[in-house]
């Protein structure tokens, strides 16, 4: 048997598309997306597979300068994953340019031991001239051992990365079986897809403000789902958002969701049931750390 197996783990500042590519290697969607900044914030495995190479590709919250309690979970937990991966791909947004925010990163990086490659995202929308430049420049601050230049959202270089991550994996046995696509369970998946739709829907303060909890997730007797979930907001005025007029934001967020998570498993109908809650310090609960994958420290 030629089987073999690794952990890439892709970090970057928030927005650069890191869960986009992680969807896209997969070849199907295991990490929300949004605009916004900061919509990762836990650490999730995709499993890509490329003939009998197995890649588990570290999905990880975009590291930036932590305030609250929430953020330093979230940057410690890009830190950790990417522990011991067998190579670090960082992706940059290309079309921004080096910030302060990136050099940073990359000088951290520097000091770190494993293989280190960087990945220019957003071709589609950058000016050429400027990638090359960035690329000239990021690498002055650390040695990158590959380059490359892509396009997550429309595909370009896709397949030459996967092909390139599959050549570097070391030998080894599958950690995941072949048909599984990401580390995270269904309930969690189910969360995420909602919590997805306020990115989406809500303006922008208000979702780094909730979070979403699946509190039951049922299979009922015909085959359908029944899945109940909380929207924790931190403030009454909040919660009078996400309801909307005469409850028509929390109807589209619903409808939204129930479509992506059935369409996610396979089909099957939804019953999706959500509810506002406020609980002003939901981001100083361990409980609710550990519902989203995050570690809890004092
Ligand atoms: N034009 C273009 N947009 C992209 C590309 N890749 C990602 N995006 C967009 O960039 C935004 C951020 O993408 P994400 O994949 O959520 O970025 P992230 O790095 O995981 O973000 P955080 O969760 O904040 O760390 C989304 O609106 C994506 O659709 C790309 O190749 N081209």
């Amino acid at each position: 048997m030629n089987r073999k197996c690794g952990h890439i783990a892709i970090i970057g500042a928030p927005n650069a598309g890191k869960s986009t590519l992680v969807n896209a290697l997969v070849g199907q969607k295991v990490a929300i997306v949004s605009p916004k900044a900061q919509t990762t914030r836990a650490r999730l495995m995709g499993v890509a597979m490329l003939g009998e190479t197995q890649m588990i590709l570290v999905d990880t919250p975009g590291i930036f300068a932590p305030q609250r309690k929430l953020d330093r979970a979230m940057v410690s937990a890009a830190w950790d994953g990417a522990s011991g991966a067998d190579l670090i791909a960082l992706v940059v947004d290309g079309r921004k340019g080096a910030g302060p925010k990136v050099e940073q990163i990359v000088e951290a990086l520097a000091r770190r031991e494993e293989p280190k490659w960087l990945i220019l995202n957003k071709v589609d929308i950058a000016r050429k001239d400027k990638l090359l430049a960035l690329a000239a420049k990021l690498n002055e601050l650390c040695t990158f051992d590959q380059n490359f230049f892509i396009s997550a959202l429309d595909g370009e270089g896709i397949d030459k990365i996967k092909a390139a991550f599959a050549d570097v994996m070391p030998a080894g046995e599958w950690h995941f079986p072949e048909d599984q696509v990401s580390d995270i369970t269904d309930r969690l998946l189910a969360s995420e897809i909602t919590r997805e739709q306020l990115y989406h829907k809500l303006h922008e303060e208000l979702p780094y403000a909730a979070t979403v909890v699946t509190e039951q997730y049922l299979e009922r007797a015909d085959g359908s789902l029944e899945i109940h979930q909380q929207i924790i907001v931190q403030r009454d005025t909040q919660r009078g958002i996400v309801l909307g007029k005469g409850g028509q934001m929390i109807k589209s967020i619903g409808e939204t969701a129930r479509h992506e998570i059935s369409e996610l498993m396979g089909g099957c109908p939804v019953h999706l049931y959500l509810h506002v809650k406020v609980k002003a310090d939901w981001d100083e609960s361990p409980e609710i750390y550990e519902g989203i994958g995050l570690e809890w420290s004092r």
